[in-house]
């Protein structure tokens, strides 16, 4: 019930195995396993520096790592030369932790970067598709001119889901969304990736620390701890789990406080 790998007839966008990170000494995975399902939103959580980011680094192939396999929509990634590479890069989009925008940059412009790498689409077009996405994320079309130190914390998290839809993909990866927003701020943003989730039939790997998130949106829950995920489930199943950062994590005060928050709702 709580094992990271899917039965094999499952639908899996994202397969990894007996995966090993480490910097020098630093062994940060070693044996990892994790099955993310099509259109689901998984979240990941782990204590600070357990690795959750550098498993999604991992897996877009920023990180190489020293041993294991991961697969893309049943495409082994070490295995694709480059023009395969390519073409499974345009698959996904990303929103790092800190949205990573380009400051030189207008909003329309940021949103613009993908398109002009994977698509080469007249100007006229990428302006009225940047126009679309920056609707599409809820953003007034003011913004689309701004630079992004003209924005608010939420508008720039929202401008980085727009760059990060830009060339329509099916995956959507998610590093700390909503870290650093105010807690209307965040629901809405929850609020938004699950109504995109549905509309685009996403699946969204979503790393957080947010428990509200966590119960607003997730379907299902990857546990990182001891090198490996731990658990993987719903968080009513999590809760049954016996292991004492999973445990403290669910039902210490803040556990506590999401978990009746959303028995209210
Ligand atoms: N490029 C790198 N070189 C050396 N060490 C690194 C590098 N990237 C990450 N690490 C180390 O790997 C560990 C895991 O980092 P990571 O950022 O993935 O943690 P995390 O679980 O996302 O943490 P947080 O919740 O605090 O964001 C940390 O100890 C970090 O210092």
């Amino acid at each position: 019930m709580l094992s990271p790998i899917l039965p094999d007839d499952a639908d899996v966008a994202i397969r990894v195995r007996g995966l090993r990170n480490a910097f020098g000494d630093q062994v940060i995975h070693d044996g990892l396993d994790l099955d993310v399902r099509a259109g689901e939103i998984i979240g990941i959580v782990g204590g600070s520096g357990t690795g959750k980011s550098v498993l999604m680094r991992a897996i877009i192939g920023l990180q190489r790592p020293a041993a294991g396999t991961i697969e893309i929509f049943g495409e082994d990634v070490a295995e694709l030369d480059a023009a395969a590479a390519r073409d499974l890069r345009r698959r996904w989009g990303v929103l790092f932790q800190d949205g990573a925008l380009f400051s030189s940059l207008t909003v329309a412009e940021n949103v613009e970067v993908p398109m002009r790498e994977f698509l080469g689409l007249p100007e006229a077009i990428m302006d009225e598709l940047a126009g679309y996405k920056v609707a599409m994320v809820g953003l007034p079309p003011e913004a689309g001119p701004k630079f992004p130190n003209e924005l608010s914390g939420g508008m720039r998290k929202r401008a980085g889901l727009a760059r990060a839809l830009a060339i329509d993909p099916q995956l959507l990866f998610l590093d700390e969304p909503t870290a650093g927003l105010d807690p209307i701020s965040a629901a809405a943003f929850d609020d938004l990736i699950r109504e995109l989730r549905d509309a685009l039939a996403l699946t969204v790997f979503l790393i957080t620390h947010d428990l509200d998130t966590l119960h607003a949106i997730c379907d299902r829950v990857a546990v990182i701890a001891d090198r490996k995920v731990l658990a993987v489930g719903t968080i009513p199943e999590l809760l049954t789990f016996d292991h004492p950062w999973v445990k403290s994590y669910f039902t210490g005060p803040r556990g506590r406080a999401a978990l009746s928050g959303k028995q209210a709702a």
